[in-house]
């Protein structure tokens, strides 16, 4: 499985985390990270450690896969969760808008389409601004470049989706066609993969897997009744010492709390938002909007600018349930408040 793995720079370990640790922390406890996430427990790998703990910590300050604890270095306990330097989280299913975590201190998005009829630029662009959001370099991955008459019409449009942004064109199916990918899954480096049905994920994930995937799947563990219960929220090895990060939930992402990140997609747009006469232009009939002024001129994508603004309206009504639900949480919470500190008063006098 793990044994490949002899450092802690192999699970990932890097400056981000280590400023972490307090000086009086340094002899009595361990880092290890999630590399698994099951129905009741965490299993937790470093250097001498392999083991599952209870879950830690609630709601969106819960432990997922990819994060790191800080074990005591004696009962192996966790005592505490370091900072992310990224998470994924998306609405939990359903009319229920909790948020769920999905994966955390992932370095690198693959987004994943394919030259066809999948291209949607504005389904990029989502993906774009998710990854921005949760602190993640997204790369773009377009298979399926032997299917298309010219697969350099998909590389430069969706090139244009994001300042400095990178595309690889490939085959998905041709090892060496996935080459370029393996920069970004390098000795320490952990990746995920997003993207529609159908457009190469799982032939990308056992490529870059190679012929380790079956060694890789051995991050799991047995249950009292000796099965493995495995949620598909884990962590893989790969072959050039990454770890890839395949769970059922990064291909249901939804767009919450992702402003910043569709600010940094769409920033060409964003600036000119900003140069409007009115701070709360609403781009549509306003006099002095910089933005219609632009569309006139031809200096901005009127295509682009109608795909921003349906993101942000998304992003908006998003985050109104989230609000919503929270004010709800809070309304709770002072009752319930109220209710003990009223107990306690009948029960002092
Ligand atoms: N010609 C060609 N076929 C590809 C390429 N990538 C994937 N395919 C084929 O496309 C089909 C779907 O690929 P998958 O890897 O299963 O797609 P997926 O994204 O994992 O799909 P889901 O599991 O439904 O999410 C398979 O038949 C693959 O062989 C490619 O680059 N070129
Ligand atoms: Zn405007």
């Amino acid at each position: 499985m793990t044994s490949e793995a002899s450092t802690l720079a192999d699970y990932g370990w890097a400056t981000f985390f280590s400023t972490q640790i307090h000086a009086d922390e340094t002899d009595t406890t361990l880092p290890a990270r999630v590399v698994a996430v099951h129905r009741d427990r965490l299993h937790v790998a470093a250097p001498g450690i392999d083991t599952s703990v209870a879950p830690f910590g609630d709601g969106e300050q819960a432990a997922t896969v990819g994060d790191w604890l800080l074990l005591d270095a004696h009962t192996q306990r966790p005592l505490r969760r370091l900072d992310r330097k990224s998470v994924f989280k998306r609405r939990a299913a359903g009319t229920d808008v909790r948020v769920q975590l999905i994966a955390a201190n992932v370095d690198t998005l693959l987004v994943v389409s394919s030259c066809n009829a999948d291209f949607n630029v504005a389904r990029l662009e989502r993906y774009l601004a998710l990854a921005r959001e949760a602190q993640v370099t997204p790369v773009v991955v377009l298979t399926k470049a032997d299917l298309a008459d010219e697969p350099g019409d998909y590389t430069r449009a969706a090139a244009k989706l994001m300042p400095g942004l990178v595309v690889e064109t490939l085959d998905a199916r041709d090892a060496a066609g996935i080459a370029p990918l393996l920069a970004w899954c390098g000795h320490g480096q952990t990746v995920a993969l997003v993207g529609s049905s159908g457009v190469g994920k799982s032939t990308l994930t056992n490529a870059l897997a190679g012929e380790h995937r079956a060694d890789t799947q051995g991050i799991r563990e047995d249950d009292a009744k000796g099965r493995h219960t495995t949620t598909g929220r884990a962590l893989h090895r790969l072959p050039d010492g990454g770890w890839l990060i395949d769970t059922p939930g990064m291909r249901e992402l939804q767009l919450t709390d992702v402003r910043a990140g569709i600010d940094e997609v769409f920033d060409d747009v964003a600036a000119l938002a900003q140069r409007c006469r009115f701070a709360d232009c609403g781009h549509d009939t306003e006099p002095g909007c910089a933005i219609a002024a632009a569309i006139a001129s031809g200096d901005i994508d009127a295509a682009r600018v109608g795909r921003w603004r349906k993101l942000v309206a998304e992003e908006a009504r998003n985050n109104e349930s989230l609000a919503q639900r929270r004010a709800r949480d809070r309304a709770f919470g002072h009752m319930a408040d109220r209710v003990m500190a009223e107990k306690r008063l009948r029960r002092d006098r």
